[in-house]
């Protein structure tokens, strides 16, 4: 991360008794401490990323959220994916608040299914209540993830409003195999200490912004 919370990536000579290489180094995080793990292709970033961001450090009372600058999409075309090292040099500068810190981690653990990355997250930082955080247009093509149903077992997820999205997201598969264990909005400070499967919808000003608008504007 950009202050040193997960970036030394030892690629070229791993501890052979250590994780399974690639491995990047992880320092402790102390017990208790409140992340959110926010992945995405940012691609590039936006003010709706800052914005669901400092939507889930207020509402769920988060620590940190970590923006996961994903290698790639495994559900998306690469063809405009712009390289990891810009994208994350551009997350960066967008990243003005401290509390935000972004990681090129799943690049250095050499896998792009947010499965991984959160066991992994979950066996290096025990006592850590990390909380999965998207926009509602990722809840609706959710159960295509990679072992999606172990995923709301893995960890709670903070589903964040997005405009168009709404309704589709809770009458998606994954919507409606979570609506069980919806907690409310007024209790959602419980979520990262929650027992998963836990989510919790967060509505609120919706942002407009998305990387495909920004492409296409910087193509014109
Ligand atoms: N305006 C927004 N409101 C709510 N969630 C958003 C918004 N923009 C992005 N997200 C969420 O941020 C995460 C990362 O999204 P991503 O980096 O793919 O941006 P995007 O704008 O959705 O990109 P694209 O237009 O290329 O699909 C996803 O969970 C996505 O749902
Ligand atoms: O694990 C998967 O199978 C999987 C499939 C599609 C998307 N994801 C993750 O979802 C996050 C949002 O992706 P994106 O491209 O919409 O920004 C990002 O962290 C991806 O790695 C993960």
């Amino acid at each position: 991360m950009s202050d040193g919370v997960i970036e030394t990536v030892n690629l070229a000579s791993p501890s052979p008794r250590a994780e399974p290489r690639p491995f990047p180094t992880l320092p402790p995080h102390p017990p208790g401490l409140r992340i959110g793990l926010f992945g995405g292709s940012f691609n590039p970033p936006h003010a709706g990323h800052l914005a669901v961001s400092l939507i889930a450090l207020r509402r769920l009372g988060l620590d940190n959220v970590w923006w996961l600058v994903s290698p790639g999409n495994p559900l998306k075309d690469r063809d405009e994916l712009e390289p990891l090292a810009a994208r994350l040099a551009e997350a960066r500068r967008l990243a003005r608040d401290p509390r935000i810190k972004v990681s090129a981690i799943e690049a250095a653990l050499g896998s792009p299914f947010s499965f991984d990355t959160v066991s992994y997250l979950k066996r290096r930082c025990p006592g850590v209540h990390f909380v999965w955080i998207m926009g509602a247009d990722n809840l609706s093509s959710f159960h295509r993830w990679k072992r999606w149903r172990d995923f709301l077992m893995l960890t709670p997820i903070a589903v964040v409003d997005r405009p168009g999205s709404t309704l589709k997201a809770m009458a998606s598969r994954a919507g409606r195999a979570l609506a069980p264990y919806r907690i409310s909005e007024s209790a959602a400070r419980l979520l990262p200490c929650a027992k998963p499967p836990a989510f919790v919808f967060l509505h609120g000003p919706r942002s407009p912004a998305s990387s495909t608008a920004l492409r296409a504007a910087r193509q014109r």
